[in-house]
């Protein structure tokens, strides 16, 4: 089946590697377009624009950085909308908010193709493991169609019903990730400036209610002050701002997030903007008591 992929960076790369491996013929398009080359060297082809991957596929997917280049690819010069029509899709899996989705959603279909939005849960390692969760939204005929690809990228799909429900599912548990991190990265923080060992907390909290993966992934990194991106901090904070205006339209307040989104705020502040989100350790242990 024809495929085509647009966005390789941590994500889409393992992504449309994936799909590679597993014998989909996919068509790429990458702004930077080097980073083409590696996916090339697994029998992908390339489409010099958006426009011309859509051309040569079934169906695209959109693999991008946040709301504002998910519609720049679309809406933009050679971007998707010269190329949809009738019986081909766009699969966006961005995280994104559910107005871009929504706007997406209806450029595509007024040109007679078929939207899904299928932001994911999971990172670096589960993209290239094939063990993403799917929290799929939209046209339910392009959902069953991509099922095998879906298979492939993901242990698990959900179809959640109609536009925006996939992204709001997504900013949800991306909101709930974001605060967890900043409990953690205070907890550590405390744990060591108490005089105990961080690594003794990271086997207690793993043996309790708490115990979780993101914990006992990121933890020991987090001791060592490695903070290479599999997440980047700047998407988490994208993330949680969409959250929080998710609250707004819900007026839900989110004392909790906001408090998470101010950290991350200030981590962006630091230039940290482009490591992994457990980066935001750094906003805590900067606060060095008076010696
Ligand atoms: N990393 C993760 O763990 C996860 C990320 N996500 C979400 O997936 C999406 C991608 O994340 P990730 O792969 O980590 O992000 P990266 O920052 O690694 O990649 C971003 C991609 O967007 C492209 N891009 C950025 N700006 C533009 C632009 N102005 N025009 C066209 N293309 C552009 C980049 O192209 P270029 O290479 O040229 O910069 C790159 O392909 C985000 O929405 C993120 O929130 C979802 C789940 C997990
Ligand atoms: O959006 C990123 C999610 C990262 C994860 O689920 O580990």
């Amino acid at each position: 089946m024809e495929i085509g992929f647009l966005g390789l960076g941590i994500m889409g790369k393992a992504m449309a590697m994936n799909l590679l491996r597993n014998g989909f013929k996919v068509t790429v398009w990458n702004r930077t377009l080097s980073k083409c080359n590696e996916l090339v060297e697994h029998g992908a082809l390339v489409g010099e624009t958006p426009a011309v991957v859509v051309k040569k596929s079934k169906y695209t997917i959109a693999m991008l950085s946040d709301p504002s280049v998910a519609l720049s690819v679309v809406f933009g010069e050679n971007g998707v909308l010269g190329q949809i029509c009738n019986g081909k899709g766009y699969i966006d899996m961005s995280t994104v908010d559910a107005d871009t989705s929504t706007k997406i959603s209806e450029a595509i279909t007024s040109k007679g193709g078929y939207f899904l939005e299928a932001p994911v849960s999971g990172s670096k390692k589960p993209a290239e493991d094939g063990q993403l969760v799917i929290l799929a939204a939209g046209e339910k005929a392009l959902y069953d169609d991509a099922v095998p690809a879906f298979d492939v990228l993901g242990k698990k799909s959900f179809f959640l019903g109609k536009v925006g429900n996939g992204a709001k599912m997504k900013l949800v548990v991306n909101m709930i990730m974001g605060s967890m991190m900043n409990a953690f990265a205070e907890g550590l923080e405390l744990a060591d400036r108490s005089g105990l060992n961080p690594h003794t907390l990271l086997d207690v909290l793993d043996l309790g209610a708490v115990a979780n993966p993101m914990f006992k992934l990121k933890g020991p990194s987090m001791i060592q002050n490695n903070y290479s991106p599999a997440f980047p901090l700047k998407h988490q904070q994208k993330d949680m701002r969409l959250a929080l205006a998710l609250g707004d339209e819900n007026a839900l307040s989110m004392p909790v997030a906001a408090a998470a989104n101010e950290a991350l705020k200030k981590a962006r502040s630091m230039g940290l903007g482009d490591l992994d989100f457990s980066a935001v350790y750094e906003t805590v242990r900067l606060l060095e008591p008076p010696s």
